[in-house]
């Protein structure tokens, strides 16, 4: 790719000619042909496994190709049997697990399509909505601020075009984009006539046809090392790092039997294949497995509850989640805003200032706000079709102001409207309602304050607008903005959303805390949640807020809950504060002035109209504009986590439970309390009883406030619940062996009986921090449970239980295994109180985690 020259370089004509493609765009027939030809606009994610490559991959495993190699020795001296079933089970639970996961990982590629990115193009001469994977070269396609450019490709026209090139280049400040000739720029940075796939438009409009997509657009060929770029949660690095302490735990199990019994003198190759498949039942391999499943299942529930998850461990953050930073528009508000008043300098309304306003609203190309389109709304006709427009200077939320150059047949003006405080300090004249310039005095600026402030106290939001003239002017500069006559104001009013009270209530009530940030005024927020009642304390502004540090801002942001008048850049600083206290941090927001923001955060939102740059950011998008909607989310979130947190206390606390088994074992029996065929039976039916979990209830205490990953607690369980099952292996081994005299056959049946019962019915007690018989479980995971037990009952009851080293036990064995088992379940039910009891994690524990 690198010998050819830049696409840039070459003309827009011979561009064209090469191509094939006009300005006018691509035929539907034309478009479909390049479609099959170069495949879709997409960039691989990672490298899409194929099946029969992950299935080797799994089974290059040490450990399972350890188990085969040895297998095969023991069929080839002879145990043709034992190698047959442990070859069967081996593939059996390798299938097992990977088609669940091929299953889950598809399920939330399905869900992610649903929100896939759509662009304008030109097809047969018609703008066409198409989803951005359509895109094909020769396209023209259109975009305005807060687009995403789907594709490589040159600049057609342009009118104030300010892309955000960072991601590509580096460049942190605006580039500009021209339809220049061609550019002989050798670096990407400096191609004013090209615009790259990846980078976004953040203000202006522009057209462009395209030259490159998918894998040969620039942003394709880095893809690769940027894929993986997303840093893992504290709740994968937690399991990380309980993964590693079990494999330790595992090898050194593994160790200490297979000394012991060579030490003993035991059949060398039956006790190498026993102690490697110990060590197969032991690993937690299965853990990514049960972590995709469990996601996917949630991220389909979520989605039940629209709530479309992007990025499936943000379930993880969503569960832990304790702040949310929302912003005002859509979620606080209903976002149907009206043009409700246009005050000359005297507070009466006066329609010069509205045509002036809207003129200015009429002309902006950059992403119109709804208040433009309330203006619009309001201003129609003869005064409107007069004005003529000879430039613009967009808007962006750093200068919050949009100036337009237009004329009528009395002149040719420009035309400001923005922020009332910032235009107010442009100004130093003022026109009064005979239309005379007069000065813009101290007395005048006061009262002029005063209108706003009486208008702002109402939760009225309000532009200002102000011209000056422009005579022979052809361009706005970059710094004309100055010595500006000051108009008038525009009142909107946005009225608040009544059901935000309760869900907010509700959101708190679930331990997590509202916080509002906004671009808007601080009199306009502040009435707006008092209007709300919401619980809001405290107020920062983005003046405050430029004065401060991080470590100062970081020390303010608990105690303030309303965030007004900030830029972007000062959102992000916030979610990093917030951050850097330990908090898990959930940012709501639609535009492009959020999108940093909700990229930084823990969990990052957007809705589903909102700008392509927000929707990009976020890990979660919400179907529709509610802040309801996202407190389900949370639930099923939670619920997630709480699945996930059962499946990993039964694996550690049974797993911790059976290693001790083991240990006492190996010193104690005369032979292998299991073959390695029944071992790797065990697993295989112990995991398949399993798979009912993702689907269960979560207790009302997992829902009612986040959790992290929370290793002491884990630690405490394991260290209660896992000795307490030894105790009742050990008690199975001496009434086996010391009472009934079993045979190895029937110890090993029985043993395996017992194993069974206790690992897989135990999921009945811990599912729940409640009495068991309290809540009811999820009807998947009690037939999933029970019919695990009942196919390990039928290895041992049917005909070919001698097959598999099994000989029935006699009645009276089966009754005490069956009061065991009761025994074991009964204490399990007392003991659980003090082994799940308040896992409430405080903020600062997570703080810690985090850092860690
Ligand atoms: N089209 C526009 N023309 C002129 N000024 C604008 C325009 N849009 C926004 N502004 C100014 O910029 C400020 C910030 O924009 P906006 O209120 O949309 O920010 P925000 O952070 O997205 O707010 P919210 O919390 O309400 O979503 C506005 O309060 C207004 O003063
Ligand atoms: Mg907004």
């Amino acid at each position: 790719m690198s010998e050819e020259p830049a696409f840039w370089h070459a003309s827009l004509t011979d561009t064209c000619d090469r191509l094939g493609a006009t300005a006018a765009g691509l035929s539907t027939a034309e478009a479909t042909e390049r479609f099959e030809r170069d495949g879709p606009n997409q960039i691989a994610e990672g490298q899409r496994r194929h099946l029969v490559a992950d299935l080797l991959r799994r089974l290059a495993n040490p450990l399972v190709a350890i188990l085969l190699v040895a297998a095969g020795i023991a069929g080839a001296t002879g145990d043709l049997a034992s190698f047959a079933i442990i070859v069967l089970v081996v593939l059996l639970s390798t299938a097992l697990d990977m088609l669940q996961e091929h299953r889950a990982e598809a399920t939330a590629e399905a869900l992610k399509r649903s929100i896939a990115l759509r662009a304008t193009v030109l097809r047969d001469g018609q703008a066409t909505d198409l989803p951005v994977r359509d895109i094909v070269a020769g396209d023209v396609v259109t975009l305005s601020a807060g687009d995403l450019v789907p594709a490589d490709g040159l600049v057609l026209s342009a009118n104030g075009a300010q892309l955000n090139e960072a991601m590509l280049t580096g460049e942190p400040y605006p580039a500009e984009k021209h339809a220049d000739p061609a550019a002989s720029a050798s670096e990407m940075a400096d191609a004013h006539n090209a615009l790259f796939h990846g980078t976004s438009v953040i203000g202006g409009t522009a057209t462009m046809l395209v030259v490159a997509t998918g894998q040969r657009t620039r942003f394709g060929a880095i893809a690769g090392s940027l894929a993986s770029a997303q840093p893992p949660t504290a709740f994968e690095r937690g399991i990380h790092r309980l993964g590693i302490l079990i494999l330790r735990m595992t090898l050194f199990l593994v160790l200490f039997v297979l000394l012991t019994h060579l030490a003993l003198g035991r059949p060398p190759l039956q006790t190498f294949l026993f102690a490697m498949a110990l060590a197969v039942g032991l690993t937690p391999e299965l853990l990514p497995m049960i972590m995709t499943v469990s996601l996917a299942r949630g991220a389909q529930r979520m989605a039940r509850a629209k709530v479309v998850v992007k990025r499936l461990s943000a379930i993880h953050d969503l569960g832990q989640m304790d702040i949310l930073c929302t912003d005002k528009t859509g979620t606080l508000t209903e976002a149907k805003i009206a043009l409700v008043g246009y005050p000359g300098i005297d507070g009466e309304d006066d329609d010069r200032v509205a045509e002036l306003a809207a003129v200015n609203a009429r002309f902006e190309t950059g992403l119109k706000s709804p208040l433009d389109e309330a203006l619009l709304h309001h201003m129609t006709g003869p005064p409107m079709d007069a004005w003529r427009k000879i430039d613009e200077r967009p808007f962006d939320f750093e200068r919050r102001r949009v100036s337009v150059l237009a004329e009528n047949s009395n002149g040719r003006i420009e035309i400001v409207k923005g922020a009332p405080e910032a235009l107010l300090a442009l100004c130093a004249h003022a026109q009064d309602r005979s239309g005379a310039i007069v000065p813009l005095d101290d007395g005048m600026r006061t009262s002029l304050v005063q209108i706003e402030g009486h208008r702002a106290a109402q939760g009225l939001r309000l532009l200002a607008v102000a011209w000056k003239p422009a005579d022979s002017a052809e361009r706005i500069g970059s710094d004309c903005d100055d010595d500006l006559i000051f108009a008038g104001y525009c009142v909107f009013v946005d009225p608040p959303k009544p059901s935000a009270t309760a869900t907010v209530a509700r959101l708190e009530a679930a331990g997590i805390r509202i916080k509002v940030v906004s671009g808007d005024a601080a009199p306009v927020v502040q009435h707006l949640v008092s209007v709300l009642a919401l619980p809001v304390e405290g107020v920062l502004t983005g003046e405050e807020i430029a004065k401060l540090n991080d470590p100062a801002l970081a020390a303010r942001v608990d105690d303030v809950d309303l965030f007004a008048r900030v830029t972007p850049d000062q959102k992000t600083r916030i979610v990093r504060a917030l951050q850097a206290r330990g908090h898990t941090v959930g940012f709501i927001g639609d535009g492009i002035n959020d999108a940093p923001a909700i990229h930084a955060a823990d969990v990052g939102v957007s809705v589903e109209g909102a700008t392509d740059v927000a929707r990009e950011a976020a890990d979660m998008i919400l179907l529709a504009a509610d802040l309801g909607v996202l407190a389900k989310g949370v639930a099923e979130g939670r619920r997630t986590y709480a699945n996930i947190m059962k499946y990993i206390r039964m694996g550690t606390s049974s797993n911790f439970g059976n290693m001790l088994t083991m240990a006492v074992a190996s010193l104690w029996l005369p032979f292998l309390p299991l073959t390695a065929v029944q071992v790797l039976l065990n697993n295989l039916i112990y995991d398949m009883s399993q798979i009912g979990i993702p689907f269960d209830n979560a207790d009302a205490g997992d829902l009612a406030r986040p959790h992290g990953w929370d290793m002491p607690g884990l630690v405490r369980f394991t260290a209660i619940m896992g000795p307490l099952s030894s105790l009742f292996d050990i008690a199975t081994f001496f009434l086996l062996t010391q009472v009934f005299h079993a045979g190895v056959a029937e110890f090993r049946a029985a043993w395996f009986i017992e194993s069974m019962a206790t690992q897989i019915l135990v999921v009945f007690i811990i599912r729940t921090a409640r009495p068991a018989w309290i809540g009811r479980p999820h009807i998947v995971m009690t037939v999933a449970a029970l019919a695990g037990l009942a196919a390990a009952s039928s290895l041992v009851l049917l005909p070919w239980s001698g097959i598999l080293g099994f000989a029935l036990p006699s009645g009276a064995v089966f009754a005490s295994i069956g009061l065991l088992v009761l025994g074991y379940l009964f204490s399990s039910e007392l003991l659980k109180r003090f082994a799940l009891r308040d896992r409430r994690v405080l903020p600062q524990v997570i703080g810690i985690e985090r850092q860690t």
